[in-house]
């Protein structure tokens, strides 16, 4: 079992329903630091929903969400960010004509609260850029740093999107489909990097590709029309026989 003190994100009890329809029902998760966790289940079983509800973007109807063992079920998305909660999101939404180190330059400096200060020291734009590259760096986007993000492919505009999340120091990254779109080959390769995250961060993540699901979750939660069926560790989800029947069996999607 994972120390109290170990987890970083909990929630307990989240409902949510959109009319008549349950979406969310009795959610309790927790988010151990160092996490590589995959929320997987149909279509419609409720995954985006619950991020949204993590992230701030949605109300839950009852229930609660613990950041660090703070309350934040009532904190705005912003302010969650700033406290280390953040998430990528399944549309690409990269500015196009700025390159990879302007657009994290600029988000370090929005954490900082320097964005547009051009009186400011120069030696606070300089720590942001060095920053910035390193996140860039340890992403494997060096040698694409200082060119127009539409240059990009599109492995690595995704890519781009997780040193954004980056930029915010999160604690917490969530990441919905973070390899929707890109092709097969890269998408491993994009998979590695996350794996690759610092250890702090406790990554979860919404993927279809089962392949990909086995060989990076460290743990992966099977979500079921809103509720969780199982929670366990890569083999014993493979093996369960309500998976295969509930999610598995109907695994034509995505
Ligand atoms: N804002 C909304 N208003 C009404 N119904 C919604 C809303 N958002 C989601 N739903 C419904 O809630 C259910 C869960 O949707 P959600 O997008 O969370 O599922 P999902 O597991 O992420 O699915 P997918 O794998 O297709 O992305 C679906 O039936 C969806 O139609």
């Amino acid at each position: 079992m994972t120390k109290n003190a170990d987890i970083v994100l909990r929630t307990e009890g989240l409902k949510k329903s959109f009319g008549s329809l349950q979406v969310t029902r009795d959610l309790d998760l927790a988010l151990p630091a160092g996490a590589r966790y995959a929320l997987i289940g149909p279509n419609g079983a409720g995954k985006t929903t619950l991020i949204n509800l993590i992230t701030g973007e949605m109300r839950p109807d009852s229930g609660r969400i613990l950041l660090e063992g703070q309350d934040v079920t009532r904190t705005g998305t912003a302010a969650r960010v700033r406290r280390g909660l953040t998430r990528t999101f399944q549309i690409n939404a990269l500015f196009p004509d700025l390159t990879p180190l302007e657009a994290v330059t600029l988000a370090i400096c929005e954490r900082e609260g320097i964005a547009g200060q051009f009186w400011r020291s120069l030696t606070a734009h300089e720590q942001a850029i060095s920053e910035g590259f390193e996140i860039l760096r340890q992403l494997g986007l060096a040698d694409v740093a200082t060119k127009r993000t539409r240059h990009l492919a599109y492995g690595q505009q995704r890519l781009l999107e997780i040193a954004l999340a980056l930029a915010t120091r999160p604690k917490v990254l969530l990441l919905d489909e973070p390899a929707a779109g890109v092709p097969k080959d890269e998408s491993a390769m994009l998979f590695r990097v996350i794996e690759a995250l610092p250890e702090h961060i406790a990554v979860l993540f919404i993927e279809h590709d089962m392949d990909i699901v086995f060989s990076f979750a460290s743990r992966i939660i099977v979500l079921v029309a809103g509720a969780v069926l199982m929670e366990a560790e890569p083999a014993e989800v493979r093996d369960d026989p309500r998976v295969r029947e509930v999610y598995l069996g109907s695994a034509h999607h995505g």
